[in-house]
């Protein structure tokens, strides 16, 4: 959850405030729409609405018999609370799943059941709007992926946070000459068998996936040890990726096409090279530096026989 979505000076109350001393903050905040209920560890327990509390207050004797009864026995004990690292989307799918006849106007951000703020929906909504028109802004047009700008922005987030994470730079090799083959469509349809193989092997709730361009991929991983994941891509596009040749080129183990000064050359079918680094936010302080790490790393994965993976030991 973006810090900036959540709302921290909300005004919160013990569930042992009476129903009246509610009804009063009710009245001297006209903007307030729901309090948030803590007991004495801050921890959220529950929620009450405006609409809820006068509605309590206005029936019949309401305010006699309730006014000087604490408010946890009239709250909603069990609004939507979600922790803080809570995703947008993750966030949105609960608010959707929870909503019964009314729309949630508010709900709980808490950091292991502690409460720390509120999020009002329409905000949850308006972010996430907003992250879209972005994402597709520079969304690669084949695979919807992000592009250069958020991933840069990615890598500035994590080296602020100076969070340990690991930076895998994916080439195809021989690419080239299936596209001058095969044409460009299917050249398509190998980029887009990468991109599957990425996300099969990715968490995608904290692994970020990125396309640079062509048949280049940045993966940013948060997970431990993301080298078998490396491994697991590079075995699985070089087996996915042959469903796109013909028998011929099968049995052969490969396709003829012209190299880059125009001899005929003999290309294996496509296999995959990714580079790997580990970088030490402590050392590196650009996005910059980190993209140079990863393309050195490429280089050495390139000249690796027939693709796989190189560890770079180099941390920044
Ligand atoms: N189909 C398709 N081809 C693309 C796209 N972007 C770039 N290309 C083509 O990709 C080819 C260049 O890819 P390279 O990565 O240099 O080819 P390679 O044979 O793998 O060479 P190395 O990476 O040096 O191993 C050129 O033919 C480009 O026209 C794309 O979005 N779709």
């Amino acid at each position: 959850m973006k810090p900036t979505t959540i709302s921290p000076h909300s005004l919160t109350l013990n569930i042992d405030t009476r129903l009246d001393k509610v009804i009063e903050a009710f009245h001297t905040q006209s903007d307030l729409n729901a309090i948030p209920l803590i007991d004495s560890n801050d921890l959220a327990m529950g929620i009450i609405t405006r609409r809820q509390a006068l509605d309590i207050y206005t029936r019949e004797f309401g305010r006699e018999l309730n006014s000087r009864k604490p408010i946890r026995h009239f709250m909603d004990t069990a609004p939507l609370i979600v922790e803080s690292i809570t995703s947008l989307e993750e966030a949105s799918y609960q608010l959707t799943n929870n909503i019964s006849e009314d729309l949630i106007q508010e709900f709980i951000v808490c950091e292991q059941g502690r409460y720390i703020g509120i999020v009002k929906t329409i905000d949850l909504l308006r972010t996430i709007t907003e992250q879209q028109i972005r994402s597709a802004r520079y969304a690669n047009p084949l695979t919807l992926l992000p592009g250069n700008v958020p991933i840069s922005e990615t890598i500035s987030r994590l080296l602020l946070q100076q969070a340990n994470f690991w930076v895998a730079y994916c080439d195809i090799n021989h690419f080239k000459a299936f596209n001058d083959v095969y044409g460009y469509s299917q050249g398509d349809a190998a980029i887009t068998v990468l991109a599957d193989v990425i996300k099969a092997h990715c968490d995608t709730t904290t692994d970020f996936i990125g396309h640079v361009g062509g048949d280049d991929f940045i993966i940013v991983f948060n997970s431990k040890s993301p080298e078998s994941n490396c491994a697991a891509i590079c075995q699985n596009f070089q087996q996915e990726v042959l469903c796109l040749y013909d028998k011929k080129a099968l049995e052969d183990g490969g396709i003829c096409s012209y190299d880059r000064r125009g001899n005929s050359t003999f290309y294996a079918t496509m296999s995959l090279s990714i580079g790997l680094v580990h970088p030490d936010p402590t050392k590196v302080t650009s996005a910059h530096a980190v993209s140079a790490l990863a393309s050195d790393a490429k280089k050495e994965a390139k000249k690796l026989a027939d693709g796989g993976v190189y560890l770079s030991r180099r941390r920044h």
